[in-house]
């Protein structure tokens, strides 16, 4: 059914209606969702388009997939498992997810109580990270009595500069890893330990918390089973942070703050399901988001939070968004005959403004921008915030509007220079405003992202939960590790250049 979509009536009269749909933001469009104003004005926009996009939900099955996605089935084909995120958000959740919250819960207000562990170590690495570091950069910026740093990296420096200062006495590592095999958490994790174990602590087991849907493994490992807080297998890495996998984010900054962000996206997953399409705010970020990629053929999207506390946003999408979408096969292996998703990046802006915004501006390709900003600061100046959101909005306008050779000849640029201060305009963006960073507004944004990144996969028919690419990758670095710790390489194993790399440092990487 999904072969040669690029060929269909639906896909072809959507990229029409797309094509000549308005550019230019000519009317207002914007929409509420679960307390966020999305303003989608400065995509393409006609009514026939809308009935098109209409249209094309309907051919690629968008209510029962939606419907699969909420009813925990197998939505996840290539794994063969769901896909149910959703569920560790509900108000009133299965036994099992109830049961784990409550441990997670009861586990922090016994560390606050007894004002235990003044300092968190937390390992982990890609999913098991990005949502606790956002969550903790976004509502930790006030100051905390709890200390929390962050190791990922497999590079020695991480776990180095992660311990370095701390009292083991009153440090607690908390390792989160889905699988409990992940080389990098597993090595940081090895080195937390022999820290505690310098340290000649009654029992440095005591200090290990792990949050995995692997449970056995870490008791394995060493982890007494009291600190072994579980989720499932089917909750995806880039989806975790829904599960345990908060428990640092609430010794870090209060549990309070995980039943917001559970409520802000319980609230956006209602509306997803809920809205009319026309309204709809997932839908209509899809929709914008699969012309801009598949028709209008722009290969990246600019995600730009005019909020310095949003800083791990982008990295969070980037993985939410590329590990989802960066897939040339259909569900039935078959390629896809479009581009699929979008490469993600961008900063907080206004440093953005300063680093890449020129290329937006001028430069031939271009990319949409997500801008993201917050009506209401929590900061003493409001003049800061006055400029902040004047910046936000001037960049998009200026990104929209052109600036013709002549409107640039003002009467005191020379001549040979109007041509330099020409700009394109036309240039796709969405504003999304935040009444202010709360929980509840954050965790309405990621889910937002999520539903978006659904419907993207709906449309282009592709299986938005496995990440095969990764385990490639990771599974050559396994090999390539053991060669350079003195193992054989087997001839024509890899390229010229590999091979003579692996060779020259391989008497060197024990050094
Ligand atoms: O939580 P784990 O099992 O340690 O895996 C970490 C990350 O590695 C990946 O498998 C690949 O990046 C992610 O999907 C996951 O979030």
């Amino acid at each position: 059914m999904l072969k040669g979509f690029a060929q269909t009536p639906q896909w072809k009269a959507f990229a029409e209606a797309a094509y000549s749909a308005d550019s230019r933001a000519s009317n207002v469009r914007v929409l509420d969702a679960a307390g966020l104003k999305i303003d989608v004005s400065a995509q393409r926009m006609s009514p026939e388009l809308d009935r098109a996009a209409a249209e094309l939900l309907g051919f690629r099955g968008l209510d029962a997939a939606r419907k699969a996605l909420f009813a925990g089935e197998k939505v996840n084909s290539t794994e063969d498992r769901a896909a149910w995120h959703t569920i560790l958000r509900d108000l009133a959740p299965p036994p099992a997810v109830a049961l784990e919250r409550e441990r997670v819960r009861a586990f922090v207000q016994r560390a606050d109580t007894e004002r235990r562990w003044r300092n968190i170590v937390h390992i982990g690495i890609g999913g098991s990270d990005w949502g606790p570091r956002l969550a903790v950069e976004a509502f930790g910026y006030t100051g905390r009595w709890r200390s929390i740093r962050f190791v990922a990296n497999i590079d020695g420096h991480a776990i180095e500069g992660g311990l370095a200062g701390l009292d083991p006495h009153d440090t607690l590592v908390v390792v989160s890893s889905k699988s409990f095999t992940t080389t990098e958490t597993l090595h940081n994790a090895e080195r937390a330990l022999a820290w505690l174990r310098s340290a000649e602590l009654p029992d440095p087991y005591q200090h290990f918390v792990a949050i995995t849907a692997n449970p056995q493994r870490a008791i394995e490992w060493g982890v007494p089973e009291a600190h072994v807080f579980r989720f499932w297998d089917w909750v995806g890495g880039r989806y975790s942070l829904w599960s345990s996998i908060s428990l640092p984010v609430a010794l870090a900054v209060g549990s309070e703050v995980i039943a917001g962000m559970q409520a802000g996206a319980a609230e956006m997953d209602e509306h997803f399901r809920q809205a009319p399409l026309l309204e709809n705010a997932p839908v209509q970020l899809a929709l914008a988001g699969v012309i801009n990629r598949s028709v209008l053929g722009y290969a990246s999207l600019a995600v730009v939070p005019y909020d310095t506390r949003l800083f791990y946003l982008v990295s969070y999408l980037q993985q939410l968004e590329m590990e989802s979408l960066g897939k040339s096969v259909d569900k039935d292996g078959d390629a896809v005959d479009l581009p699929t998703g979008s490469a993600v990046w961008g900063m907080p802006g206004t440093d953005a403004q300063h680093t890449f915004f020129q290329w937006l501006h001028q430069g031939s390709d271009g990319a949409p921008v997500d801008f993201i900003v917050c009506r209401h600061h929590d900061h003493r100046w409001p003049e800061h915030h006055r400029q902040l959101l004047a910046n936000c909005l001037a960049q998009r306008a200026a990104l929209l509007r052109s600036k013709t050779v002549e409107e640039s000849r003002d009467g005191v640029t020379p001549d040979e220079l109007a041509m330099h201060k020409a700009t394109p305009g036309g240039r796709p963006s969405n504003l999304i405003v935040l009444p202010r960073l709360t929980p509840h507004a954050l965790g309405a944004l990621l889910a937002l992202y999520e539903h978006k990144v659904f419907v993207q996969s709906v449309i282009w028919g592709i299986n938005p939960f496995d990440q095969w690419g990764v385990e490639y990758g990771k599974t050559m670095a396994n090999g390539v590790a053991r060669e350079l710790a003195g193992d054989r390489q087997r001839p024509g194993q890899h390229d010229p250049s590999t091979a003579f790399w692996i060779q020259r440092l391989a008497a060197k990487s024990g050094s």
